[in-house]
């Protein structure tokens, strides 16, 4: 992984590890792509953080599960001053993000056991999100927690233009599509400036 630095690669590496772990007990990834894991997971989520240094507030990502793609930017980011809140409905899958937290030392992570539509909205600077809804369930929830000036980064698989034409129905917004480098046809939609029609 070209650019990162030892102690970031470190990191990855005691990430992957707990991944793989705890698996066996709760389904953090797909089983099948175990073997796949830094190509599939890991390297699949760095894409965002060669797109987006953050600078500072609160980066939401939401549905974490087993912190795809939050722990993967937080790490990235460990020694910068934007702070990470993993938001996770499911209490097993938020021991694990604790359990990685605290193992690899992460002092700018954070886990919010509870469902986004039912916290405060949290004027975040930057969302993300990987796996968790279409594009139109995604809107009420970037809507409720993005600053007027924020982004959300959200990755998506090869449905993400009908998805797109789809959430342009009701809502305007600003996107970036970036084509994804790990997965043909797939892209990181960067989003902005949102507003319901
Ligand atoms: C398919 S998994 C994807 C996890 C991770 N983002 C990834 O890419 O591997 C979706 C996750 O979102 C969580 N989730 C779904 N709906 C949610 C909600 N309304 N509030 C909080 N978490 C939710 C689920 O518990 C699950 O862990």
């Amino acid at each position: 992984m070209d650019g990162v630095s030892r102690e970031t690669m470190a990191r990855l590496e005691g990430y992957e590890d707990l991944i793989r772990r705890w698996n066996p007990r709760i389904n953090l990834v797909a089983p099948s792509s175990l073997p796949h894991l830094r190509q599939r997971h890991i390297e699949d989520c760095l894409q965002i953080t060669q797109h987006i240094a953050p600078s500072g507030g609160l980066w939401a990502d939401l549905g974490s599960g087993g912190g795809l793609p939050g722990l993967v930017i937080a790490i990235v980011n460990a020694d910068q001053d934007t702070r990470f809140l993993l938001v996770e409905s499911d209490q097993r899958k938020s021991v694990f993000l604790r359990t990685v937290i605290r193992e690899l030392g992460l002092k700018n992570a954070s886990v919010k056991t509870a469902r986004i539509e039912e916290i405060d909205p949290l004027n975040a600077a930057y969302i993300s999100a990987r796996a968790l809804a279409p594009l139109p369930r995604l809107m009420p929830y970037l809507q409720r927690h993005l600053a007027p000036d924020g982004q959300a980064w959200l990755m998506k698989g090869q449905q993400w233009q009908s998805e797109l034409a789809e959430a342009g129905q009701n809502w305007r917004f600003n996107v970036n599509a970036h084509p994804s480098s790990t997965q043909d046809g797939a892209a990181i939609l960067e989003i902005s400036r949102i507003s319901y029609v």
